[in-house]
């Protein structure tokens, strides 16, 4: 790949990650960097340049046309998170990323934030409301959606994936949390690890703006304690295989307790390589179930950019 990062040189980066989907994050304040496409891969690539599953751009709301809009209606919402996947695609919402996001700001001194405090933030998936814990972060991500709804109400399944290394065509739950999931039930770890995720699993049909595809196995027994637990391996839109994703977590536990009908619990931990984050649904004050995120988020790393 040719592209002169020149523009951006003295430009500082922190490298930081969620129970290891890793991003390369940028305080922008003023909204003087808008990255293009190209630039972020190549500061996503892992040979080339910083190498991160994404890129977050920390600017204020008020810089951007989608963060203005956000702000008539939550004034509240004065940072926005500016992601694009490692390929410098835009993706609605990344749930790991927000949790290290939000640490970040932190730990530029750009907000003060104590555990146990809230902080409102802006997305392309809308306003979310991030919680300090004493180990980590809280999201609430707002409400889940089924993405082909009639679908999904008659049979619990609504498309077909095939992936290297599954002998069948499996049957799969497509599931939005601002941003497009397609969850596959497997049998057990060995068909989860002998699945092959080096290539894009083919999903059909495919949500209208592609998709981020889980492979989810749930535990013998499900539940444990009133915890429902799940393992996942996740391909990721405009990325590939990571050892994480938050949102796709979050899709997972949404089908899963779909398919096991109205005793599943509401809180569910998901196993992934890079860890484990947890999942929970409640009533939010619009009325509609919510999906609150929790894990942890690390920064590992500063520099500039020559
Ligand atoms: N890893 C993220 C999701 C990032 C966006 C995704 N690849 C998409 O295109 O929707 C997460 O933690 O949610």
């Amino acid at each position: 790949m040719t592209f002169d990062l020149a523009p951006l040189s003295g430009l500082r980066f922190s490298k930081g990650h969620g129970t290891g989907n890793d991003f390369v994050l940028v305080a922008d304040p003023d909204g003087d960097h808008d990255i293009a496409p190209a630039a972020v891969a190549l500061l996503c690539d892992r040979h080339r340049g910083i190498g991160g599953d994404g890129l977050i751009r920390a600017v204020r709301s008020r810089q951007l046309p989608e963060g203005a809009a956000l702000l008539e209606t939550n004034s509240e919402a004065e940072w926005f998170m500016d992601y694009r996947n490692g390929d410098g695609s835009l993706s609605e919402m990344c749930g790991n990323g927000v949790r290290v996001f939000v640490h970040f700001l932190i730990e530029q001194g750009l907000v003060v934030l104590e555990p146990g405090g809230e902080l409102t933030i802006g997305t392309r998936g809308g306003v979310k409301v991030v919680a300090r814990t004493a180990d980590g972060y809280r999201v609430d991500m707002g409400p889940w959606e089924f993405i082909f709804p009639s679908q999904a109400k008659d049979r619990g399944m609504d498309s077909l994936v095939k992936a290297a290394g599954l002998d069948v065509d499996r049957p799969a739950l497509s599931v939005s949390m601002g941003n497009p999931h397609s969850v596959v039930a497997l049998a057990d770890e060995a068909e989860l690890a002998g699945t092959n995720l080096t290539a894009a699993p083919v999903v059909s049909p495919q949500p209208p703006h592609g998709t981020n595809v889980e492979f989810a196995v749930p535990a013998e027994p499900l539940v444990t304690d009133g915890v429902g637990h799940i393992s996942m391996r996740v391909h990721e839109r405009g990325v590939g295989e990571t050892l994480s994703c938050g949102t796709g977590a979050c899709a997972a536990a949404v089908a899963t307790r779909f398919w096991a009908g109205d005793d599943a619990p509401d809180t569910w931990q998901v196993k992934v390589p890079g860890g484990v984050v947890g999942v929970r649904f409640f009533p939010g004050t619009d009325g509609l179930e919510h999906v609150e995120l929790s894990g942890p988020a690390v920064i590992v790393a500063t520099g500039v950019l020559d």
